[in-house]
């Protein structure tokens, strides 16, 4: 909706034939945005050939598990059709992959390769479809190694309610995304298991200094978690009613089940993968993730918050910075 509000032809592109006519018919998504009137420079269609026709930037937003089955879609039709050019691909997805711990811009470029070195910016930060679709203000970040490509995504996303800022970091800026969704299932378990403001605070600030730790391992710069896609998502996913990873914390804090929870959304809670994927890499790696192995046990092992809450709350003592620390050195 941002990008045909600023003028651009979009086609929109699902894999429910029925969703595709029912958006047609009415000019409205139904199950989404059902209040809302979909721009007229939209274009809906189910035929994936039909929407990837000569377009200049493609956008993913699969839930993560489904990326790299739709990525390989998209290119069979490129190689089907002799396209040699790959356009910008962008994502706006949240993840890691689940067995191989890949990020998503990674998982593209792995999928793209017969077709030469793709270009991908990742759209990310503190953003619910929700709100932009009704133009509350929002400020995000377009992350890629190719500056040209992440300008020209600025540019074309950017407009007077919705402000776009670029960055280079895209290691920094997807695991900022994806594993503050862990983070924000921790918060609204907390507040389902009857804990205060006190502990949300503790948990989100415990949660970015292994979010950060994690990173820095990975090689992003630690600055990225200070910014939109980092703190900013953060704060977004855990405080937010539009949060579907905060509302699924919630009932699980509340004693209902993983399986239950997830069934009952109707939308992906992507930190609940994330939480195993990210839990499997912080072993590989050797990086402490203590909050990420509390929620990875109640996911895996059936632990309840307030047991990994005791845990978490009565592990060794800690510096929070160490007294040999020199500040020159922390980054
Ligand atoms: N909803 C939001 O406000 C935001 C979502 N995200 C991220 O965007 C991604 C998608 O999130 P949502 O749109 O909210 O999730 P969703 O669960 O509503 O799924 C998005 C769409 O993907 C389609 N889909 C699922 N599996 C598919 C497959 N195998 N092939 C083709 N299409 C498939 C669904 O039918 C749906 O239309 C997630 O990674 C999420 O973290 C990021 C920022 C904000
Ligand atoms: O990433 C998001 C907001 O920036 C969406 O969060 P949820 O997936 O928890 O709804």
């Amino acid at each position: 909706m941002v990008l045909a509000e600023n003028g651009h032809d979009v086609r929109l592109w699902t894999h429910h034939q029925d969703q595709a006519d029912e958006m047609i018919a009415t000019g409205k998504n139904a199950r989404y945005l059902p209040d809302l009137q979909l721009p007229k420079n939209i274009s809906i269609t189910s035929d994936l050939a039909l929407a990837l026709e000569g377009a200049e930037l493609i956008n993913f937003v699969v839930p993560t598990k489904a990326m790299r089955q739709v990525a390989s879609q998209v290119l069979a039709v490129f190689q089907e059709a002799g396209v040699t050019n790959l356009p910008i691909l962008m994502h706006a997805s949240k993840g890691l992959e689940q067995g191989s711990h890949l990020r998503i811009s990674q998982i593209l470029e792995d999928v793209f390769s017969p077709l030469g070195e793709a270009k991908v910016v990742v759209l990310s930060g503190p953003s619910h479809a929700e709100e932009v679709a009704q133009h509350d203000i929002t400020a995000i970040t377009a992350a890629g190694t190719d500056q040209v490509a992440c300008d020209f995504v600025q540019e074309v996303f950017m407009n007077d309610y919705f402000r776009v800022y670029t960055n280079p970091d895209i290691i920094g800026v997807e695991l900022g995304g994806s594993l503050k969704n862990i983070i924000a299932l921790g918060a609204g378990a907390l507040v389902g298991a009857g804990f205060g403001d006190n502990a949300k605070a503790a948990l989100l600030t415990r949660g970015l200094a292994e979010i950060t730790r994690l990173g820095v391992t990975m090689g992003a710069n630690p600055l990225t978690f200070m910014g939109l896609s980092g703190v900013g998502d953060l704060v977004v996913t855990a405080t937010s009613v539009h949060s579907r990873n905060w509302r699924a914390g919630q009932q699980i804090g509340q004693g209902q089940s993983v399986e239950e929870v997830e069934a009952h959304m109707g939308m992906v809670v992507e930190g609940l993968a994330t939480a195993v994927s990210a839990y499997e890499l912080a072993q590989e790696k050797g990086v402490e993730m203590p909050i990420t192995q509390a929620i990875y046990l109640v996911i895996k092992e059936g632990l309840s918050i307030k047991e990994v809450v005791t845990a978490l709350m009565t592990r060794e003592r800690k510096g929070e910075l160490q007294f040999e620390d020199n500040l020159a050195d922390l980054f």
